[in-house]
């Protein structure tokens, strides 16, 4: 079965991490409001702007083929944290991150005219305490900006983790053995 598809993402490290599972996809951004519903669940955001991101992809490229959309977010004694907005969110981030455990959840969509199926991964990442100076100058480094809980794993933020259970891919925003499964499923039921 050869498998093309959309991935609707503007991340060049879910185009990355797609790469990796072998499959023919291009890829395109959507534009979606990423903003929590009142009393939503960070779990029910999750997979709902994963959805909504997939969703958004449907009719955008030039052949039918399934889209795939993704999203992450990072979770701190039950409140999402998305990308800090300035310095000071950043700073009050890391407050929360610092010597502690915290969950976070990647969700993944694929869909097409007729279905949408997707997942929800979540993985357990602990910090180290961390000192002022170290949140200082991993602010200055420019890597926290435009990531979910302000910190990168796979980068300079991967210093400060001291345990992971779950997908260590995931957390850099595509689960490949779930993304794996969920394109076979979803092809599974396309050929039926
Ligand atoms: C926690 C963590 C997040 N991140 C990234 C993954 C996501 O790209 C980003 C979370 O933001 P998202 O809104 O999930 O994704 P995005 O805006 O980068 O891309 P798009 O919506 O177009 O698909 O944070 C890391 O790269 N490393 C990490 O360790």
């Amino acid at each position: 079965m050869t498998v093309k598809l959309y991935l609707a993402s503007a991340s060049p490290r879910r185009k990355e991490l797609l790469s990796q599972l072998g499959y023919d996809f291009e890829q395109f951004s959507v534009d979606a409001d990423e903003r929590a519903l009142p009393n939503e669940a960070p779990e029910a955001l999750v997979e709902r702007l994963a959805r909504l991101k997939a969703q958004s992809g449907v009719g955008i490229g030039s052949e039918n083929r399934p889209v795939l959309g993704s999203d992450t977010i990072v979770v701190a004694d039950g409140e999402a944290l998305g990308k800090p907005v300035n310095k000071d969110d950043f700073i009050s981030m890391m407050t929360k991150l610092s010597g502690n455990t915290h969950q976070v959840m990647t969700a993944i969509a694929l869909a097409d005219n007729q279905t949408v199926m997707s997942k929800t991964v979540i993985t357990e990442v602990t910090f180290k305490v961390l000192l002022a100076s170290e949140i200082e100058q991993y602010w200055s480094s420019q890597e926290p900006q435009d990531k979910a809980g302000g910190y990168g794993i796979q980068g300079l933020g991967g210093r400060f983790v001291t345990q992971l259970k779950g997908s260590y891919f995931a957390v850099v925003g595509l689960p490949l053995y779930e993304t794996d499964e969920l394109i076979q499923a979803f092809m599974a039921g396309r050929d039926e």
